[in-house]
C-alpha cells in the first residue's frame, strides 16, 4: 500500500437525500475496499471529536446558505471552516469560499460572462439582474441590454427548491410578474436537448437530457408559464414544456474541444472539484451556450462517478503527501543553510538524505529568491521528488 493512502481517513456530510439519490454506500465500500477508514460526520457533535480527517466530502449548501441569516447555521459554518483551517492538511471537497458564489445567480452568471469573454467557444446568454421592483420597471433596461423575448426568469439563489421556480416570459405585461431578486435571460432556442457536463477534479462526463422546446423569436400576445426546473432536465423528465412542437433534427452535441475548453476555464475560475454545468446548442446558429453553473450535482447517468472521485482524491492525497516531503527537505535544506557548522558528526548535512546531493545543487538560488518560495515548493520541488 502506498504510504499516501495508510491510514487514511475519508469523512463525509451528505443528507439523507443526497446519500440516497448518489447511493453513496457504494462509494462507502469502494473506498474500505482500497483501505481508507470513512465516517459520516455528525455535524451535531465538535469534528475535533470525529476526526482526524485527511479528506471531507460535503455538499453543505443548504447550511453555508442559512448561515447568511440563522445564527446556529452560521456558528456550524464557522466551526467547520475554523476546524478545516486548523488543520490546513484536510482536503476539503470543496472549500466554503468557492462553493459560494455558486450559491447566487448573479455571481455564478458573472462568472460565465467572464468564461465567454476569456475563450469565445461558448456564450453566456444576454441577462439583467434585478435587484428591485418587477421586471415592468427594468424593461426599458432589458432592451437596452440587447435581450430579446421570450425571457426566462431564475430566482437570485440557485439551491434548494424554491430556487427551481422559473418563468418564461413572452411580453412586457409579463415582466410584471415577476419580482426581485432574480434574473432574466434571453430564451436560446435549442430543440429541446441539454448537455450535462459533470465534472471531477480533471475528468469530466457528458450526459443528455430533455430540455425546454423552441418557443417563436420575439414578443408575442402568449401568457407567462411559470414552471419547476425540476421537472425538465432530469432524465426521467416528461413534460409538454420538452415537447417539441415539430419533428427536427437531433442537435449535435458540443464538441469535445469546446466541452474541454469551459471546464478549463471554469475549473480555473471556481476553483471546484465537484461541479456541473449545463450546456445548449443555440439553433439557429449552432454555438454552445452555458446557462447553469451547479456545485456537486446528482452525476445521474455517469456510472464512473464513484471511481472518478476516488482516483481524484488519491491524486490529491499523493500530491499533499509530495508537498510535505518537499517543504521538509527545504526546511532541512534551509537549516544547512544557515548553520551548516552545526552538523559535526558529518562532513556534510546532504548525507543525512540520499536525495541531498542533487536537492542541494538543484537549490543553488539566489539569496533573493528563497527555496522556501511556494512556488519552488509545490511545483519545482515536487516534480523533482518524484522523478527520485
Ligand atoms: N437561457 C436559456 N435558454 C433556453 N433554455 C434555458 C435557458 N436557461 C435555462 N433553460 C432551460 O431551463 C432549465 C432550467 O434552467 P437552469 O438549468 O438554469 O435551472 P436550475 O434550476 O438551476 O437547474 P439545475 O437543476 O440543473 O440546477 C434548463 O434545464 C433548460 O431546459
Ligand atoms: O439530486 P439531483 O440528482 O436532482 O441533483 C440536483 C441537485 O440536487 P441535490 O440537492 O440533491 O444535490 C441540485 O442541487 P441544488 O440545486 O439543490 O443545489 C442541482 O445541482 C441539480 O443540478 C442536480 O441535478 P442534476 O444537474 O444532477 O440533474
Ligand atoms: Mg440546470
Ligand atoms: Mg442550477
Amino acid at each position: 500500500m502506498p504510504s499516501w493512502r495508510k491510514g487514511k481517513r475519508i469523512g463525509y456530510c451528505l443528507n439523507d437525500k443526497k446519500k440516497k439519490k448518489l447511493n453513496f454506500q457504494g462509494f462507502e465500500d469502494l473506498c474500505r475496499k482500497r483501505g481508507y477508514e470513512v465516517i459520516e460526520i455528525d455535524l451535531a457533535k465538535p469534528l475535533r471529536e470525529q476526526g482526524p480527517f485527511d479528506v471531507i466530502i460535503h455538499k453543505l449548501s443548504d447550511l453555508i446558505l442559512e448561515s447568511g441569516y440563522d445564527s446556529q447555521s452560521h456558528q456550524l459554518i464557522r466551526d467547520f471552516q475554523t476546524y478545516v483551517e486548523t488543520y490546513s492538511s484536510i482536503i476539503l471537497l470543496d472549500p466554503f469560499p468557492a462553493v459560494r458564489p455558486l450559491l447566487d445567480r448573479f455571481e455564478s452568471y458573472r462568472l460565465l460572462q467572464d468564461l465567454q469573454d476569456q475563450d469565445s467557444c461558448i456564450f453566456s446568454p444576454p441577462y439583467v439582474e434585478l435587484n428591485s421592483g418587477t421586471g415592468r420597471e427594468a424593461a426599458a433596461w432589458i432592451r437596452e441590454q440587447g435581450l430579446t423575448f421570450p425571457l426566462i426568469c431564475k430566482t437570485r439563489v440557485a439551491h434548494g427548491p424554491s430556487s427551481h421556480e422559473m418563468a418564461l416570459i413572452f411580453n412586457e405585461e409579463g415582466l410584471g410578474e415577476v419580482s426581485a431578486p432574480c434574473l432574466l435571460q434571453s430564451f436560446i432556442n435549442h430543440d429541446a436537448v441539454l448537455f450535462k457536463v459533470f465534472v471531477v477534479g480533471s475528468s469530466h462526463f457528458v450526459v443528455r437530457r430533455p430540455s425546454l422546446k423552441n418557443f417563436p423569436r420575439g414578443e408575442s400576445a402568449r401568457k407567462s408559464i411559470f414552471f419547476n426546473s425540476c421537472s425538465i432536465s432530469k432524465p426521467e423528465s416528461c413534460s409538454r414544456l420538452t415537447e417539441l412542437d415539430e419533428a427536427t433534427l437531433e442537435p449535435t452535441p458540443p464538441s469535445d474541444n469546446v466541452v474541454r475548453r469551459a471546464v478549463r476555464g471554469l475549473r480555473a475560475a471556481l476553483g471546484l472539484s465537484l461541479f456541473g454545468v449545463d450546456l445548449i446548442v443555440e439553433k439557429q446558429t449552432g454555438r454552445c451556450a452555458a446557462i447553469d453553473v451547479n456545485a456537486f450535482p446528482g452525476y445521474e447517468g455517469v456510472p464512473e462517478f464513484f471511481s472518478a472521485l476516488l482516483n481524484h482524491i488519491e491524486t490529491l492525497l499523493e500530491s499533499h503527501e509530495q508537498a510535505a516531503r518537499a517543504r521538509v527537505l527545504v526546511a532541512e535544506y534551509s537549516l544547512h543553510q544557515r548553520a551548516p557548522h552545526v552538523d559535526t558528526a558529518q562532513e556534510s548535512t546532504h548525507d543525512a538524505d540520499p536525495r541531498a546531493p542533487w536537492l542541494a545543487s538543484s537549490l543553488e538560488t539566489p539569496k533573493s529568491a528563497p527555496a522556501e518560495s511556494s512556488f519552488f515548493t509545490f511545483a519545482v520541488l515536487p516534480a523533482m521528488l518524484s522523478r527520485h
